[in-house]
């Protein structure tokens, strides 16, 4: 497995068209802190990590001998075969990301006894919903920490939700508490999100975790999941963010904000675009990278993308099954949730982006799945931090 994630990683820096610098597949056991190594000292400060480098914020001064309209792109005349994109295997990828962690919970166990544990509240039925929790739950005990789950069913009041929040917030054996989302429309989800925890919230929605990975200097006790994951991806990818063009499509609170927020932490440049953007897809022709999480199926089409990008698709929304929704996507009946009536669909229309992307994460198997790995490295680091323990 490790051969074929090195040869994967290999293809990525020959294929990539960005500017990609040496950098070796990060260790297990590091995996979250440190990644390339530049070869400008000035970089290889400590405490390079998920969070990037503080750098300082000097802008260039045009010198007065410089034009001062850039010379015009070369146009490229050549209509050669595109190359075969990279594409990302988020579940090779998670797997080797838990397999370090299991490894650390071992030796928490092994050294002080204690063992990370996540507790999921989950309300309704919603089937997606469930999927991910069922997901989660499973990768908790799969590196052999604890799970806890309270469910109730749509109806229920906010202070039932409050109350089971509080004893998960109050239990010693619970260092992650995460509330699933959507809730129903009843329950204020403000509220709620607002009392997890600060020590526990390995979701990073606290306003206090968000508003810290905002702000230049200040560090979150956690970074939300999906935006580590869309990161981690690229930075195993050996894409340099700095000064890259990131077009984020989409804004929300679980993705978009925080994905948007933690890129401008490595200095890349950043567009993010919304539901009231006029012309989109004019952004993100000239974006270097793509990242998409605006929960609708198919919305960036091959002519939004510029050839050799790198797209990484947050969207999994749930299509129905007798959906006319399938118009790019090979539907697979090998999808497990295809039994369950749905399957899951992207926000980029795969088939067409595999014609011009240097690297495209698919889906199933992309973020995803990595995700979930990115929400038990917050529970480790949670517990680790709760007992001291380096
Ligand atoms: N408090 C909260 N935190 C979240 O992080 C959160 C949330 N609420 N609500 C919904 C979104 C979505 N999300 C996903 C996580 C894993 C997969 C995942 O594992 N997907 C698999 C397939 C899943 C399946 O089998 O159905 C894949 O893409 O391969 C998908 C989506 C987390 N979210």
């Amino acid at each position: 497995m490790r051969a074929a994630l090195a040869a994967t990683l290999r293809k990525a820096f020959s294929a990539a068209e960005t500017a990609l610098r040496p950098c070796v597949a990060s260790k297990c056991l590091d995996f979250h802190l440190h990644h390339c190594q530049s070869s400008d000292p000035a970089e290889q400060r400590p405490g390079s990590s998920i969070l990037g480098r503080d750098l300082p914020e000097i802008w260039a001064t045009p010198s007065a001998a410089s034009p001062l309209l850039p010379p015009p792109e070369p146009q490229s005349s050549c209509v050669d075969e595109a190359p075969t994109p990279v594409i990302i295997d988020g579940k090779s990828i998670a797997e080797e990301i838990r397999l370090g962690l299991s490894q650390e919970v071992l030796r928490m166990k092994a050294m002080i006894n204690k063992v990370p544990g996540l507790a999921v509240v989950l309300v309704g039925q919603r089937r997606d919903s469930q999927a991910y929790v069922r997901n989660k739950t499973k990768a908790c005990e799969e590196v052999g920490m604890r799970s806890l789950m309270a469910e109730f069913p749509e109806d229920c009041g906010e202070e039932d939700v409050l109350n089971v929040v509080s004893d998960f917030n109050r239990d010693p054996s619970v260092h992650g508490v995460l509330v699933q989302l959507p809730l129903p429309k009843h329950l204020d989800e403000e509220r709620i999100l607002g009392a997890v925890s600060l020590e526990k919230d390995v979701d990073g929605f606290h306003p206090l975790n968000m508003g810290n990975l905002a702000l230049s200097g200040r560090e979150p006790l956690f970074i939300p999941c999906a935006a580590k994951a869309c990161v981690e991806l690229l930075l195993r990818l050996g894409v340099d963010l700095k000064s890259k063009h990131v077009a984020v499509i989409g804004r929300s609170n679980v993705v978009g904000l925080p994905t948007s927020l933690l890129l401008q932490r490595h200095h890349a440049t950043v567009s993010v675009l919304h539901a009231f953007t006029n012309n989109p897809q004019d952004v993100t022709r000239e974006a270097d990278i793509v990242i998409s999480a605006a929960g609708v199926p198919n919305l960036v089409r091959g002519h939004w993308l510029k050839r050799g990008s790198v797209v990484i698709d947050v969207g999994t929304n749930p299509v129905e099954v007798s959906s006319s929704l399938r118009c790019c996507k090979t539907y697979s009946w090998t999808d497990p949730n295809s039994e369950q009536g749905y399957y899951l669909q992207g926000d980029v229309c795969y088939e067409e982006a595999l014609q011009l992307a240097s690297a495209i994460t698919p889906v199933p198997g992309g973020v995803g799945p990595v995700t979930v790995a990115m929400l038990l490295a917050n529970t480790l680091d949670s517990a680790k931090r709760l007992y001291s323990f380096t």
